[in-house]
């Protein structure tokens, strides 16, 4: 079941395009990282799927329910932790969740306790009675996050989780995004941080100039972005290497000792191996080097369609 579906989701600031045509569709349990420049169109995709600005066209769905027709049936079931969102710096961390938990059905015991919960889970429990405006930016990022988990969502929709916080407030945002997957959550979260992404996420998309450009799983995106830009085998063999021609063949870069980078067209090793079998060549080793998660998103950002 898809659990976030978007379809030609197009959405104008006057005669800009900030988001053009998109279509995405997140299937339950998986956690989904939404990469792009600055400006790409995040926040625009995340705000619409919210039902908080209101597209010039496109259908969205969440978690089965139309967002703009139903959005309160969907939002009892989602969590979200907006970019740059505000807080009541005036009010305690208990108080702020207190607040933000009044508007679910809960008791008064449930709230009691699903505060208590939270506020260990990101480490502010003694800073319960603490007034918000004495908090660090990484202390508020993480009542942020409490307060998105109040009514223990379904779906959890991140932007920029981690921005401005410390390794260690990173860390404990990543291990409580990793909790909530285990748990069968959704979780669909924006950044700039491409090791963060390859860290969490089970699917990559990334979004340029308000449009999808790729989308899948990390190994998905890898081979599609090797079938495009080329494949780069290297190989060490004993004796040196000979000539070797293959209509996949690009170029072949040699290297001191025997190492050379074959770049092809298709994962050819099986022919190479072949080939040099039949020379009396001894192969040591032969594999394919993979793209990184930044060599694909720059190349991507940097590809015109
Ligand atoms: N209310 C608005 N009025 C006019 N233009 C806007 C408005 N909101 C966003 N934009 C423009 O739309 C484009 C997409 O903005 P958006 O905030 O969705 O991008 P983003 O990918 O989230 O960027 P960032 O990573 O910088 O947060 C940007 O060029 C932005 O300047």
């Amino acid at each position: 079941m898809n659990v976030i579906e978007i379809k030609n989701l197009t959405k104008s600031y006057g005669k800009f395009k900030a988001v053009d045509n998109l279509n995405l569709a997140v299937e339950k349990g998986i956690v989904f990282g939404f990469l792009g420049p600055n400006g790409a169109g995040k926040t625009t995709t995340i705000l619409s799927m919210l039902g908080l600005i209101i597209p010039d066209s496109g259908e969205i769905r969440i978690l089965g329910h139309d967002i703009f027709r139903e959005p309160i049936k969907a939002k009892e079931r989602l969590g979200f932790l907006p970019e740059n969102a505000t807080i009541y710096e005036e009010l305690t961390a208990w108080r702020n969740l207190d607040f933000f938990a009044s508007f679910y059905n809960m008791s008064k015991a449930e709230k009691e306790k699903r505060i208590e919960e939270l506020l260990k889970l990101v480490g502010l429990w003694d800073a319960r009675y603490r007034k918000v405006k004495t908090f660090s930016k990484g202390m508020k990022q993480r009542l942020l996050l409490a307060q998105a988990l109040i009514n223990d969502p379904e779906l959890l929709i991140l932007d920029e989780p981690t921005s401005g916080l410390d390794p260690e407030g990173a860390h404990l945002v990543k291990s409580i995004i990793r909790e909530q997957r285990k748990a069968g959550k959704t979780i669909f979260f924006s950044s700039h941080i491409l090791s963060e992404v390859e860290e969490l996420a089970d699917k990559v998309g990334i979004i340029v100039k308000g449009k999808l450009r790729t989308v899948g799983t990390l190994d998905e995106i890898k081979k599609q972005f090797m079938e495009l830009e080329g494949y780069e085998i290297k190989i060490e063999t004993k004796q040196a290497l000979p000539e070797i021609e293959h209509p996949e063949i690009i170029r072949i870069e040699k290297l001191a000792d025997n190492r050379a980078i074959i770049f092809a067209k298709s994962d050819i090793r099986e022919e190479i191996s072949e080939m040099l079998s039949s020379k009396g060549i001894t192969i040591l080793s032969l594999e394919i080097e993979e793209p990184s998660l930044e060599d694909v998103f720059l190349r991507t950002i940097y590809r015109r369609e």
